[in-house]
């Protein structure tokens, strides 16, 4: 019989900023294609999670690995280029420059050309630079900003600027994309589309872990829902369950909404 590794391991991680415990015995897995959330109210440590996972912050204990490899001491570049990228919580485009611009600057960030080659023209760099074009094509397609590739991404709304770092997220080809509250300050039809944009990201065969505050889109779009409060997880499971779950009704809203 074999048993499926998971995509990501989280085993017995904690973190301590002095005194005070972040996170404390963090255990779970994201198998491959599947998409997990991590909730919780405010401070329960999803962020400090998702830092380590990307190698942002090493944990005081414990241990993450990505399909069987140890992340240990990595950094975090070097977490992407096996397969694992995130996106911030703040909107990172570069507003005085077109979306296509600003996907080519993200392009060529993990294009292999040395600057020599491109400079000269050398054959190698001037196919590169033309897959690198069509790239960004295609990634601005993917996230449903094809027609405003030529747009100045500081013109787009809130919304949009996020699926600009979607798409230079996905830039770097990743196996397991990590999104840091992707729809915050996204507006109910923004929102469903993202939703959409996620699942379509997952029947490409990426595997996805998102922070998120909105629960309409935390229970439309997850398979799992990791659940944490105070830097442990107080329940784990699918929509349905984690929606009536006491221990989560009461985190959110306090004892008197379950006793009501
Ligand atoms: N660098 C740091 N130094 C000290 N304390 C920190 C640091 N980063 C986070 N914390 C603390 O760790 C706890 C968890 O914070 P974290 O930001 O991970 O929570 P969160 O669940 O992401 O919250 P939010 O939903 O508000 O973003 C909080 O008490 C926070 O104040």
């Amino acid at each position: 019989m074999t048993t499926a590794v998971p995509a990501l391991k989280v085993e017995h991680v904690a973190i301590h900023f002095g005194g005070l415990v972040a996170l404390s015995d963090l255990n779970f897995t994201v198998d491959e294609g599947e998409i997990v959330s991590l909730i919780g109210p405010n401070g329960a440590g999803k962020t400090t999670a998702f830092n380590i996972v990307t190698g942002f912050l090493a944990p005081t204990h414990g241990s993450v690995s990505y399909r069987g490899t140890p992340l240990d001491g990595l950094k975090p570049h070097q977490i992407a280029d096996i397969g694992l990228v995130r996106t911030f919580q703040r909107t990172s485009v570069f507003p005085n420059d077109t979306i296509y611009d600003n996907l080519l600057i993200g392009l060529h960030r993990q294009s292999r050309v040395h600057l020599p080659e491109a400079l000269l023209g050398l054959p190698r760099a001037r196919l590169t630079e033309r897959k690198v074009r069509e790239r960004a094509h295609e990634l601005a397609e993917w996230v449903g900003l094809g027609r405003r590739i030529h747009d100045l991404a500081g013109s787009l709304s809130y919304g949009e600027q996020r699926l600009v770092g979607v798409a230079l997220a996905l830039a770097a080809g990743p196996s397991m994309l990590l999104l840091d509250e992707p729809v915050s300050g996204m507006n109910a039809s923004e929102t469903h589309t993202f939703v959409e944009l996620i699942r379509n990201i997952r029947s490409r065969g990426v595997t996805i872990l998102l922070v998120e505050h909105d629960m309409p889109m935390v229970m439309s779009v997850s398979d799992r829902i990791v659940v944490l409060n105070y830097g442990r997880i107080i329940a784990e499971g699918p929509p349905d369950t984690i929606r009536n779950d006491p221990a989560v009704i009461e985190a959110y809203l306090g004892k008197a909404a379950v006793h009501a």
